[in-house]
């Protein structure tokens, strides 16, 4: 089952393999991911949701080469991120995936620009204007590029940080609670643009939330519950993920 699983997982952009992490030792360890496999198929939308606590975080930590797992394996394409040195998981952060934060994370002394073209400079590598220009007037951000974080809104900053995810054409973005901090109307534009550079541009999107109106908007919902897979919802709508969500709190 476990090596069924491993071959399908490895046409995802993005897999866990009995992925398991714990926290400290002894009498205070935490077992955070139990055992996790599940893939993340390309050109696809995927949400991970569970109650606080369940995990959603460390596997997204664990896949994005932020934490390292205790066992099991974190792929990435073909790299397996549980065997990779401090030197090598950074440049894999910094070339291979695109992030984008609850609270957005643009360096306040930079201009919007700047900030969307830093991952590349770091990577020593040119954008792509076209696709620049494409993203950042869909985004409706051209007006605000020479402008620094603190001149615009909550739900610029944050199409400012997709914009910045997206440019380099990950072979994934991870979104950690993207609308987490952004109102109702601003979190739905910063969904709606994911989902369409899910179709548009093929980009993979993994993303954790606590919302299941922001779920409705994947592909397909991984739900975790105390460290494992318990459950998945394809084609979600805002009902479904309700359902599952409650069908999950009431097997608890
Ligand atoms: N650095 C750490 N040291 C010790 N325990 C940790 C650490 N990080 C997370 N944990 C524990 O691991 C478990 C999973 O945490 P995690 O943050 O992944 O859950 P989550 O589903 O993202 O929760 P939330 O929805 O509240 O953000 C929890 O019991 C948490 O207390």
């Amino acid at each position: 089952m476990q090596t069924q699983m491993a071959a399908q997982d490895t046409l995802a952009a993005v897999a866990a393999v009995d992925l398991v992490k714990v926290y400290g030792s002894g009498d205070t360890a935490v077992r955070a991911l139990d055992g996790v496999t599940v893939g993340f198929t390309r050109a696809q939308f995927t949400a991970i949701m569970g109650p606080s606590g369940s995990g959603k975080s460390t596997l997204m930590h664990c896949l994005a080469g932020l934490d390292t797992a205790t066992s099991g394996q974190a792929l990435l394409g073909g790299t397996d991120l549980t065997r990779q040195s401090d030197r090598v998981l950074t440049k894999v952060r910094r070339e291979r995936i695109g992030f984008i934060f609850q609270s957005f994370n643009l360096l306040p002394q930079l201009t919007a620009e700047q900030n969307i073209l830093l991952p590349l400079e770091l990577a020593g590598r040119k954008a792509d204007r076209k696709l620049f220009d494409h993203l950042t007037e869909s985004l409706g951000i051209t007006a605000r590029l020479s402008h620094r974080p603190s001149e615009l809104s909550g739900g610029q900053q944050q199409r400012v940080a997709v914009a910045r995810a997206l440019v380099p054409r990950p072979e994934v973005v991870f979104a950690d609670e993207p609308t987490g901090n952004l109102d109702s109307r601003s979190g739905a534009e910063v969904l709606l643009f994911l989902r369409n550079s899910v179709r548009e541009l093929g980009q993979t999107v993994v993303m954790v939330t606590h919302d299941p109106a922001a779920a409705a908007y994947a592909d397909r919902v991984v739900m975790l519950a105390d460290g494992r897979v318990a459950g998945e919802v394809e084609r979600p709508s805002l009902a479904s993920v309700t359902e599952a969500l409650q069908a999950l709190a009431a097997n608890r």
